[in-house]
This record gives structure tokens, sequence and C-alpha cells, in this order.
């Protein structure tokens, strides 16, 4: 199919009619041959299934023969549903499921479910083992050859359905959250192109490590961004903690919006246009009863003044008909609205005012009953700039400016957005969300144990109701697929003290390792270098330079703790836990991520005591 689309691509010149449908055919072309771009080492097929008397390969895409004859259904096609739910309770007519097993492309197995004669290997399928055990090299891959029925469910779920998946460590919800994005694009392609579907992680070195799983299944057209990446604002300041925490309050929605509200004035003058020679007049009372109106019809505060202005030009509109008997241009409408009298009466009741402009006024003044004193006080310039345009502002300020943006005007709504690593939003940021999928749905991913931010979710009814969906329904997956049962069992010592309620998981892997002692650094690293795959060194982030410093291997990744959620390293090595614990508030629960990043193996160095939720263990 790739190479059809390849060779239409080299005739497009010939076959289009015009330069500008030659154009079109192109970019049509050059994105289908993105779309099916695929490595050599992922195959287009990983299973089959019988039904009746019919055979059907599932694959990443559908694939023809060159009489268009379907050989491959797309996986995400409807009767390809039955590959991931069908089972010995609910055969759903399967006879026979076949799962291939690949190596670098190469088929070198298979294995057989007879469903209706009550064969069924679920979690216990080899395929399945030998794909979440494999050594990880290099970015996320998709898992469409194993996805779990419990995982398919919310793949699957409708477009205008809001979900939220609180998962352990490593219960694929990254995976789910990308899945549903392709399946969702699949069904719903022209309403989605539209509309767009949006992706929203925690930091740019998770962005690029999930990047290529959509485009791996087809899908190239999604926007994949941080909440900071939304922002139409630069920081380039920061904030104190005691700043950063008032500004992302939600109180500070209610703040910004009476301080908006509060520009609103009842017009104190009668109007009078000069019009030629007419003299058109609206009374003070005709162009309060219009401010009024438009207040308790609460449009967005810039589309407020223009439906003002409009309302107003229309009563000139009415005497001027009266007067002259036939209907002005709309050349007339315009220069009446413009004219100098209407914009002084719009000035004094509805005036024109710039996001940026708003939030300068109330970090230069915060006098609002709403904020305590000491919380004023925070928030307040330490050294106030003189306008709003040279005023340098910090991501909670952007954040604001964002709030303001959309108290003024509309904001276009993606058709879907996945958040990711959601527990860690804080409500206004969640707040820039509920604005971009106002007419849309979100998947909305994360753990409650794993929240660091100082506004971290301690429930997800609370940050749903946030994002405007608190209707959404809350999903649990507890089965693991990347940490192994000793990994899982160290880790889930940490969850009482992190003051959530959270289940746990259960690990589907035995394998893996767990070292726990004072071996030094340089050691762990040689020895991890004896096993295939990558090795992260995960340490407190004051102390990565020192310790970077003197580990340089292609294979070893030294990161901060605080960079570590969302990846994943075959070996994890754990440098001093109670410097990771004490650097931050949240210190037990950034502890509790950097112990969920490994795939296999283990080593907990320290020299100093454990924090006490460990300190039974070595
Ligand atoms: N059904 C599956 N088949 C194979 N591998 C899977 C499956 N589900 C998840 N995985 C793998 O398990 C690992 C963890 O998945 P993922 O990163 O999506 O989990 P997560 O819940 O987002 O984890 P965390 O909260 O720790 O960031 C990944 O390597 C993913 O590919």
């Amino acid at each position: 199919m790739r190479e059809h689309a390849e060779d239409l691509f080299s005739t497009g010149d010939q076959v289009a009619g015009d330069p500008f449908a030659a154009e079109t055919l192109g970019r049509h072309l050059a994105r289908r041959i993105a779309e099916l771009a695929d490595s050599p080492d992922t195959p287009l097929f990983f299973g089959r299934l019988d039904i009746e008397e019919e055979r059907f390969h599932v694959g990443r895409r559908h694939v023809t023969d060159v009489a268009g004859e379907p050989m491959v259904l797309d996986w995400r096609a409807p009767v390809s549903r039955k590959f991931y739910q069908a089972s010995v309770k609910d055969p759903q007519d399967v006879r026979t499921r076949r799962r291939f097993g690949f190596v670098k492309g190469a088929l070198t197995s298979f294995e057989d479910e007879h469903l209706q004669a009550g064969e069924e290997l679920g979690t216990a399928s080899r395929i399945l083992l030998e794909e979440i055990e494999r050594p990880r090299v290099g970015p996320m891959r998709d898992i469409v050859a194993t996805i779990q029925p419990e995982q398919d469910e919310l793949v699957r779920a409708e477009l205008d359905e809001s979900i939220c998946v609180q998962g352990a460590p490593g219960t694929g919800k990254t995976a789910v959250g990308l899945h549903r994005a392709a399946y969702l694009l699949y069904l719903h392609r022209e309403r989605l192109k539209r509309s767009g579907v949006l992706i929203v992680g925690p930091n740019s070195a998770f962005l690029s490590y999930i990047a290529s799983v959509l485009p791996a299944l087809g899908e190239i057209e999604v926007q994949q961004s941080t909440i900071d990446g939304l922002l139409g604002t630069v920081a380039t300041a920061t904030d104190t903690a005691a700043a950063a925490e008032v500004k992302h309050d939600p109180r500070m929605a209610t703040v910004l919006a009476r301080r908006l509200n509060g520009k609103i004035r009842k017009p104190e003058a009668p109007l009078t246009v000069s019009d030629g020679s007419y003299r058109w007049r609206v009374s003070t009372e005709a162009l309060r009863r219009v401010v009024d109106d438009v207040r308790r019809e609460a449009p967005p505060y810039g589309i407020g003044r223009e439906r003002v202005r409009a309302r107003i030009v229309s009563l000139l509109m009415r005497q001027s008909e009266a007067r002259r008997g036939d209907s002005p241009s709309e050349a007339w409408q315009r220069r009446m609205g413009r004219s100098q009298p209407v914009v002084e009466v719009l000035d004094h009741a509805w005036p024109a005012v710039t996001a940026e402009q708003l939030v300068f006024e109330v970090l230069s003044d915060p006098a609002d009953e709403l904020l305590e004193p000491a919380e004023q006080a925070a928030i307040a310039w330490a050294k106030p700039p003189k306008t709003a345009r040279s005023a340098k502002w910090t991501a909670a300020d952007a954040v604001l400016i964002d709030e303001a943006a959309g108290l003024i005007d509309r904001v276009p709504s993606f058709g879907h957005v996945v958040l990711d690593e959601a527990q860690d939003l804080s409500p206004m940021q969640a707040r820039v969300i509920a604005r971009r999928s106002e007419h849309g749905s979100i998947t909305l991913l994360g753990d409650l144990a794993q929240g660091t931010a100082p506004w971290a979710a301690r429930d997800w009814r609370t940050l749903l109701a946030h994002l405007g969906k608190p209707e959404a329904r809350v999903v649990p997956l507890t089965t693991g697929f990347r940490v192994p049962a000793a990994v899982v069992a160290l880790a889930n010592r940490l969850l009482p003290a992190l003051g959530v309620d959270v289940p746990e998981a259960r690990s589907l892997r035995t394998d893996g390792a767990l070292t726990i002692g004072a071996t030094p650094l340089r050691d762990a690293v040689r020895d991890a270098l004896r096993f295939e795959g990558s090795i992260g060194v995960i340490a407190a982030d004051a102390t990565v330079p020192l310790i970077a410093a003197g580990i340089e291997h292609e294979r070893v990744t030294v990161l901060p703790a605080s960079l570590a959620k969302g990846l994943e390293y075959d070996h994890v090595i754990v440098v001093e836990p109670a410097d990771i614990v004490a650097a931050e508030p949240r210190g037990l629960n950034r502890l509790f991520v950097v112990l969920t990043r490994a795939v296999s193996r283990l080593d907990v160095l320290h020299e100093r005591p454990l924090p006490p939720p460990l300190d039974r263990v070595s």
C-alpha cells in the first residue's frame, strides 16, 4: 500500500489536472506515505481470528491486496474487538484466536486458544510475558498486539465519554491513553480532524519518550504538548513557593472574574452622535438597559463589549430608519460603531482590557476578600513593573493570563484531550484544559500516589470538577506490566504514608531482581552493564551533576528524580533515597515514582538510613 502511495506521489504531477490540484494531491499522498511508514521490525499483523468459517488477520493497519481485497484488518475495526475481548465465558463466535510472536520483525512463534473448547491463556500468554519482559531500548512502543481486556474497554470507550483512569505504576495508563486517541481518530476521523486531538504530558522528556507511539499506529496529526506549551506566555521569572500556591488556587479564577466584571459600569450620560445634518440621541436609561441586558447574558467579556456596541448601533439605526426611511448600509453601521461618542460610552461602561493587563492589575493590587492578607502579600509584585508590557511573568502567571484570556474571549475546543500524569495538575492548570475541551471529551490518566506537585490531587472527583467533567467514570487499573513483583512490594510499603486512597498494583512479573545496600555507584553501574537494556541512575536533583560526572556510557542515563515520572528503564539504580525524600515536601511520593521505574532490576544504594516506611527492609 505504501509503495502504491509512493508510486502515485511520484506521478502526481501528471495525474492532477492543475498545479493546485497537484499540490493538494501531493500533500495528501505525502501524508499517506508518512502514515503508512512502518519500521521493518514492526510486523503488519500480529493475530488471527477464526470466526465460524471465516479467517481474519489482525494488524496495525488495514492491508489490502492489489485487487483491493482485505488481507489484514486494522486492530481498531469492529471485528478486531473480538481479538481482545473474546473469552471462554463469552467466545463471541471465535473458534480460535492465534497470537503471533515476532523478534525483530521475523515470525518466531504462535499461540492458539480454542475458546469454544474452553482453552484460554489470559495473562499466562507466553507472547504477552515475552513482550512485557523484553529489554527496553529507545522510546515507548505500541501495545496493540497484547492489549488486555480491561485496557481494551477503556481504549474503545465512546468519543463523548470522559474517563479517568486511576492506575498504579506500570499498569499501562499512558499506553491506554495513546491507543484510545488512535482508536477515536480511526472511528471519528472527519470530526476529530476538524476539532483536533491533544495529548498533554508532564515534560518534554516524557513527550519525546511517547512521541513515536501514535505515528507507529499511522496517526501523525495529533498535537502533543506540556501544559506550559499550550499557554501564550513564556515564563521568564520564578515565583516563591507561597506565591505559586496562591496563584494555582481555584479562588484565583473568581478573583480574576470579579476584577474583570468590576470594570463594567452603568452609563452616566446620554449619547449624542452627529451624522451629517442629523443628530441621534440615546438616553442614559436606554444605554443602561443595553449594558444590563448584555451583562445578564454573561458572554465572554470581550464579546460582551462588542455586543453592547452592536446594540447601541442598532438603536441609532432605528432612529435613522425612522427619519430617513431606508436602512443604513453596513459601512454606516461600522462608522457609527467606531464614532467617538459611542467609543466613549463603551470605554466608560465596558472598557477594553487584555488578559495581561487584567493579571497585571490583580498582581499590582490583589485586594479581594477571597484571599487572606498573607496570600495577597504573597502574590503582590515584589518589584512592581510600570506596565503590563514590561512585566516579567512566571509559569503560574502564564496560567492566570490564560484564565483571563478565557474570560475575555472564547477558546477553541479540541474534540478529545488525553491528559497524562494528571494527578499533578493544579486546579488552575485543570481549567486550562477545561477551556480547551469544553465541547469535547477527555481521558484523564494518573495515579494519586505519584502526585508530587504542592497542589497534587488527593481525589479525582475534585480535579474532574475543575476539568469541567464532574461526572466522568473513574476506573482503576491494577495489573502491573512494568514493575516486577518484588519491586512493587517494596514500593507499596510507601503507600500508607502517602495519604491517598488507591488500590495496590498486582504485578504480572515474577522475574526481576531487587538489591538494597551500600554498594558504591560505580560498582553498581558496572554490574548493571552486564545485562541487556537501558539503565537509569536516579538521584535527588541537587546531587545529579556530581554523580553524572563519573558515569559515561551510551546505555546509562543519569537523571534527576524530578524528571523520572512516566519513564522506564530495564535497570534502575536509585541513589540515596533519603536525599530524594528530603528534597521536597512530597518527597515520599517522589520516591514512590522513582522506585517504580524499573522494568527488570532495581538497586537501591544508600549510606544514610532508609526513609521510615522502607527501613524495615535491607
Ligand atoms: N497490554 C500490554 N501489553 C504489553 N505491554 C504493556 C501492556 N500494557 C502496558 N504495557 C507496558 O508496560 C509498561 C508500562 O506502561 P505505561 O507506561 O503505559 O504505564 P503507566 O501506568 O502509565 O505507568 P506510570 O504510572 O508508572 O507512568 C510500558 O512498557 C508498556 O508498554
